[in-house]
């Protein structure tokens, strides 16, 4: 008899809602109609750095019992990393110093040390190109796109992106409450990194008077006359949804902190407006920023069935030795294709697409206007 495939499975990037679904899928189909042995690798990569890093639990064998039911929780059970790539590791120098170094060598020594035939990554565009660059490397790898961003090309969508979308969506339907009592202007942001499509999508479903994404720089005096001119006619109230990656027509992003080995953090677009809107307009105006809580909790049965197909076909990629590649969302069927057309160019919004024409022709406005 042959011996069972032994497949590791790891979740890299930020968390999203529908992670514990693809590895549910992926372990039960591996297990039961693969014969696969699945090992739980610990945070992204870091489990293959070292094989006896541990933060709380180390790599595991998953058996069926692991993952009952564990499709509705959101995060992931095998904890993530969105900083820690194999061929840029952050390392302290003698003198403290941060450093990064190229360790893809031992994280390939490793993976031959515990007998993994495979690994399953489930990541967005950082996380894929990882894989790509280890796949040329040698390793059996397969890719699961997930991102809350939805900028990773060659889907239709990645899953973790509607659950973030009503998220925000919900959030803006509670402010414009406020926003229409108190009279006030009230900035939403919401994470999407370069790409707008949280913005986009949450904007027009929740009836934001504008939308301003990375893809369509604004301008701050657009935006205060168009506050002026809805106060004209009796709307004392504006809900602006700002992208973090919004900027300035000619400006750059708003980036906070950076540090080595991870992208930098976005922050402050929507204060940066609110300042901006201060000194031209009268109006009271409130930011929020949702940050963190559009990445957490229960997956949407959407993103849970998205990703639970995902984590069938990826099993399936692995059992017939198709590496390399990834599953995708195309025309509402999975497919697969090389994980290198994935990373080929970010998935942006366009500006003239129909979904930006049909909020325009609503009267939404994307601050480029004069
Ligand atoms: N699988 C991984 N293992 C270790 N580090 C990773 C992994 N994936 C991403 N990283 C690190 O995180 C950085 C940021 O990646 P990024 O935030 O783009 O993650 P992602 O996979 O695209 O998912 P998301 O965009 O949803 O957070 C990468 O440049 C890399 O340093
Ligand atoms: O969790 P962190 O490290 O603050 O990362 C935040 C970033 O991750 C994402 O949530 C997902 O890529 C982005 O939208 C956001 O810019
Ligand atoms: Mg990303």
């Amino acid at each position: 008899m042959l011996d069972a495939m032994k497949v590791g499975i790891l979740t890299g990037g930020g968390d999203c809602p529908g992670l514990n679904a693809v590895i549910r899928a992926a372990v039960k189909t591996g297990i039961a109609r693969h014969g696969f042995e699945m090992l739980g690798i610990e945070d992204a990569f870091h489990g293959l750095v070292d094989l006896g890093y541990q933060s709380p639990h180390g790599n595991r064998w998953l058996t069926e019992m692991d993952v009952r039911g564990i499709q509705t929780r959101g995060g992931t059970i095998l904890g993530t990393s969105n900083r820690g790539d194999p061929f840029h590791y952050v390392v302290k120098s003698e003198s403290g110093k941060e450093i990064e170094t190229d360790i893809s060598d031992r994280v390939l020594e490793n993976m031959h040390r515990i007998g993994l035939d495979a690994i399953i990554s489930i990541g967005g565009d950082g996380s894929m190109r990882i894989a790509q660059r280890f796949f040329e490397k040698g390793m059996p790898i397969v890719g699961v796109p997930k991102t809350i961003d939805n900028d990773l090309g060659a889907t239709d969508q990645t899953f973790g992106f509607d659950t973030a979308v009503c998220i925000a969506t919900e959030a803006i339907d509670r402010l414009s409450d406020t926003a229409a009592s108190h009279d006030r202007v009230m900035l939403v942001e919401v994470m999407g990194r370069d790409a707008g499509w949280i913005a986009l999508h949450a904007g027009l479903a929740g009836g934001a008077d504008a939308i301003l994404i990375p893809e369509i720089p604004y301008r701050i005096d657009a935006i205060a006359k168009m506050i002026a001119q809805r106060s004209a006619a009796k709307q004392k109230y504006s809900i602006i949804v700002v992208s973090e990656g919004a900027k300035p027509l000619g400006g750059d992003r708003s980036i906070g902190e950076t540090r080595a080995g991870a992208m930098p953090r976005l922050m402050g677009a929507g204060s940066r407006v609110a300042e901006g809107l201060r000194e031209l307009v009268s109006a009271d105006i409130r930011v929020t920023v949702l940050g963190h809580i559009q990445r957490g909790g229960p997956p949407s049965s959407f993103d849970r069935n998205l990703a639970t197909r995902y984590g069938r076909a990826a099993a399936d990629l692995v059992a017939t030795k198709q590496f390399g590649r990834m599953v995708a969302l195309r025309d509402g069927q999975i497919v697969t294709l090389p994980i290198a057309d994935a990373i080929a160019k970010p998935k942006l919004v366009d500006p003239k697409s129909e979904m930006v024409e049909t909020a325009r022709a609503l009267g939404t406005f994307f601050g480029d206007e004069p």
